[in-house]
């Protein structure tokens, strides 16, 4: 097999992917039982699992494009940001964090497209700790113990790691794979290698016990990224009673001012304005960013905000409020003195090319380049069923690796070409030491009642002072794992051009660490909790333990936006759980009603 043979079949593979998308709907009905807003993570497991019920009509109503076959390719993950498909959200300016980025403001961004940002992450898959999930119930949400969601966590997917075939926790007759990427480099050997050395336990961490090192257990099949669209919607394209509509943006839920009752949803496509109703419900997965935009702009929101933004108020609710995500200090970076480290412009070889094109294997086929992960408690470092307070995540190239990387996290060309330039020709791997259980809370706001306008995004980051800590500690860590013998053979060695401005503190002294996360804040992404899900005696709560907004009748949301707390985990899988889940409410609540 030739690389014109891999082009061939990619030609091939792509044209395939084309067919297998649901098409976008010529026309729409007039009414649907139920009209789901977004395709992200979320809306396409619950646009699957309320259109298996033949006589109900559903709805699927998305802002972006169809996913196309070279975004499914692992290693072009860092590029996906730079395309139309990524909603390009900044943070508000900050002299807190995010100061050594482009104006002082971090790039976040969101997935535009069928599939959602389950399209343009990096693929890992983390289900989090059982603690999560019994901290979330004890908190007055009942049905969302660990026991509870288990199942859900199971139902999604077909697991195929070697090794870790346990049947209490794991499933194989999901829509979603999950497998090892078929790749790895020597590098990712040595970081194995050494955090055993360092007395970390190599465990299946999606299993019985979280804390301990792994390769990334990644949403791949066969080589190929498998997005929300692909595992739940590809399969289901020629189900007649659901209808998906792309390119189409809801700029309001329609909702009875007196009754309170939704009734259907506004949405735009090519600047004409459509109104389409919903006999049943309409549900909200427009990821935590939009869901909460969405929201304010319908009139549910917090009164004083949305008044001042003149909108009338349907429901006086804390949306927006309890935004959560998980950074890490970026730009840790080891060179070693081996030819081994992953770096685009060198991998771009023809047997590579070939190797991923006609097999889909090869360095081509690692997520943006990572390849494994270290969960570990600071705080009771040897409980080997510990509750990660951190992450270390594992690169096999660094931030000089891929042109495109640091313009992902937006730091500026200065410090850039200050501290990496010297050695973008040698070999280096990075480490994000990654905050798990954030006490930072920050907030969306709107900027004004044009549903086109951004919103306005303050993280909050390290607000606490422990969430600082934390990143130090792993710090630490990373420094001990790299001391030890497998990645001492490779000559690794920490790479030490200071940042200018935390050369002050000293090199490498925690106060120099403090300033580097200052400066270079790392989101990976797990923006959530803007619509948290609580009791009715929790203040902050916009929607009930069944995912119904309070106060408002037929309007659930379901997405990562509802999560009342983080869990100590990437978001997709948690995410994909919540799906499963609302989708099964959304069943019994309408088979009783
Ligand atoms: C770059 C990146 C890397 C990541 N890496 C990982 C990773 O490796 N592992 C992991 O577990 N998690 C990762 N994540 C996070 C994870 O992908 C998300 O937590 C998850 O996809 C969230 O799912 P969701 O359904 O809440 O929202 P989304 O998947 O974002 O879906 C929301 C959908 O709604 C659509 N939409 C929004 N507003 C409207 C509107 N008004 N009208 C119509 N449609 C609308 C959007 O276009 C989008 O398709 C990453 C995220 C990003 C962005």
């Amino acid at each position: 097999q030739s690389v014109l043979d891999g082009i061939i079949n990619l030609i091939e593979e792509g044209e395939a992917q084309i067919v297998l998308e649901p098409p976008d709907a010529p026309y729409i009905l007039p009414e649907y039982d139920f009209i789901i807003v977004g395709a992200g993570t979320a809306g396409c497991v619950i646009a699957n699992r309320l259109s298996e019920n033949p006589s109900w009509k559903v709805l699927l109503i998305e802002a972006g494009r169809s996913e196309n076959y070279l975004m499914d390719m692992p290693i072009l993950a860092n590029y996906l940001q730079f395309t139309d498909s990524n909603w390009r959200y900044k943070t508000e300016p900050s002299d807190k964090f995010c100061m050594g980025m482009d104006n002082q403001q971090c790039n976040w961004p969101r997935g535009k497209v069928v599939g959602g940002s389950s399209v343009l992450n990096y693929m890992i898959y983390t289900r989090g700790n059982w603690r999560d999930y019994d901290h979330w119930a004890s908190l007055g949400n009942e049905g969302w113990s660990f026991r509870d969601v288990l199942p859900y966590f199971k139902k999604v997917e077909n697991f195929t790691v070697p090794g870790f075939h346990n049947s209490s926790y794991h499933n194989t007759d999901g829509y979603l794979d999950i497998s090892y990427s078929p790749y790895k480099t020597k590098i990712a050997d040595a970081i194995v290698e050494s955090s055993i050395q360092n007395g970390i336990k190599y465990v299946d961490y999606n299993g019985p016990m979280q804390v301990g090192v792994s390769r990334l257990q990644v949403s791949m099949r066969d080589g190929v990224r498998e997005s929300s669209s692909r595992a739940y919607l590809h399969p289901i394209r020629d189900r007649p009673n659901l209808h998906v509509k792309k390119e189409s943006m809801v700029s309001k839920i329609l909702i009875d001012p007196v009754t309170k009752q939704t009734l259907g949803v506004e949405f735009v496509r090519d600047r004409r304005k459509y109104t389409v109703r919903a006999t049943k419900e309409v549900i909200v997965s427009a990821g935590a960013i939009n869901s909460p935009q969405l929201l304010m702009l319908s009139g549910i929101g917090p009164k004083k905000h949305l008044t001042q933004k003149g909108i009338p108020v349907i429901a006086n609710l804390k949306v927006g409020y309890n935004l959560m995500d998980h950074i890490a200090m970026g730009g840790l970076t080891f060179v070693i003195n081996k030819p081994y480290s992953l770096n685009t412009e060198k991998m771009i070889t023809a047997e590579n090319m070939k190797q991923y094109l006609n097999f889909h294997k090869g360095p081509l086929s690692v997520p943006g380049g990572c390849e494994v992960l270290v969960f570990h408690d600071l705080k009771n470092p040897n409980d080997p069923d510990g509750y990660p307070d951190i992450e270390l995540l594992f690169q096999g190239g660094s931030i000089v690796s891929d042109p495109l990387l640091r313009k992902d996290f937006g730091i500026t060309n200065a410090l850039y070409d200050t501290v990496y330039k010297s050695i973008e020709n040698l070999d280096t791997f990075m480490v994000f030491p990654m905050l798990m259980r954030p006490k930072s809370k920050g907030r969306i706001m709107l900027k004004d009642n044009n549903y086109r306008s951004k919103p306005h995004i303050f993280p909050n980051y390290f607000a606490y002072k422990e969430d600082m800590d934390t990143i130090i500690g792993g710090v630490h860590l990373i420094l001990n794992i790299t001391r030890q013998p497998a990645l001492q053979k490779l000559g690794t060695r920490l790479h030490d051009i200071p940042i200018p401005q935390c050369v002050k503190y000293g090199f490498a002294s925690d106060d120099y660490f403090r300033c580097m996360a200052r400066y270079f804040t790392f989101t990976i992404y797990h923006q959530s909790g803007t619509c948290k899900m609580g009791p009715p005696t929790d203040k902050k709560a916009v929607v009930d333990p069944r995912l119904r907004v309070y106060g408002v009748k037929g309007l659930r949301v379901i997405d990562a936006s509802i999560m009342p707390e983080v869990p100590a985990a990437h978001t997709n899988a948690p995410t994909f759980m919540i799906a499963e889940k609302g989708a099964d409410m959304i069943k019994q609540d309408w088979a009783t009603s």
